[in-house]
């Protein structure tokens, strides 16, 4: 489903991945940990082609990035749920709304929007707060929110980056529930942390980042 072949990514003249190797495959349910400036949210954003590498290949669902024009580019980003830490919702719209989005895009009618939203969040457990504003809700409500509008068109692959940095310990179990559910669902799920112990309670196999390059792989052990 998600391949990298010695794939390279440099900022300003400094190297961030030195040529990183992946391969995941279709249902995994992957997390990439390491220290802060390991490399997560660069191997991540590669995924859903919010930069480009600097040499290398990626391939999604057996296409290849690094040779996709725009409009390609756009169709493929429809099959990619992202979530973010920092959850990047619109507060002066409501619950709905702010799902609804993703649909709106996709041109759907207004009737099946609602429809499609209202069972999205109850996946989440937030069909109750659909009228509310982000601002009125919790950090766990809001990042749950964030994920519903990420998974809304039952895309093929969602990539979390710190979904749960902020949150406590009954909110971070939610959230990882979630994930295990559209998981289950049938989309790959790859979700950047730095929290080993969420990933040890998660029972999910990890990947290891240092100096953008893997130092550890759980899928190994198998
Ligand atoms: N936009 C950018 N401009 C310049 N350098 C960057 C940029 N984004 C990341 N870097 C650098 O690339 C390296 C990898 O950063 P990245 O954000 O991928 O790490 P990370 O593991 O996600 O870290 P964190 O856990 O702190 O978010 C770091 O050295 C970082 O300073």
């Amino acid at each position: 489903m998600i391949q990298l072949h010695n794939v390279s990514v440099s900022y300003q003249g400094d190297t961030a991945l030195p040529g990183l190797n992946l391969h995941v495959h279709k249902g995994e349910f992957l997390f990439v940990t390491g220290a802060s400036g390991a490399g997560k949210s660069t191997l991540l954003r590669l995924i859903f082609a919010g930069i480009q590498p600097n040499s290398g290949q990626i391939l999604i669902d057996g296409q290849n990035l690094t040779r996709m024009t725009r409009t390609q580019v756009a169709m493929l980003r429809r099959s990619i749920g992202v979530v973010f830490q920092d959850f990047k919702l619109l507060p002066n719209r409501t619950v709905l709304e702010n799902v609804a989005l993703t649909l709106e895009v996709l041109g759907w009618n207004a009737k099946d929007i609602s429809k499609k939203v209202y069972h999205t969040l109850k996946r989440v457990g937030l069909e109750h707060k659909i009228n509310a504003t982000p601002l009125k809700l919790s950090g766990g409500e809001q990042q749950r929110v964030a994920i519903a509008r990420a998974l809304v068109n039952e895309p093929k692959i969602l990539i979390a980056d710190e979904p749960t940095g902020n949150l406590d310990d009954l909110n971070k179990e939610q959230i990882l529930e979630i994930l295990r559910d559209a998981n289950i669902r049938g989309t790959t799920v790859m979700v950047a942390t730095h929290d080993r112990r969420y990933i040890e309670a998660s029972h999910r196999d990890f990947i290891a980042l240092e100096k953008g390059m893997i130092v550890e792989d759980t899928r190994e052990r198998r």
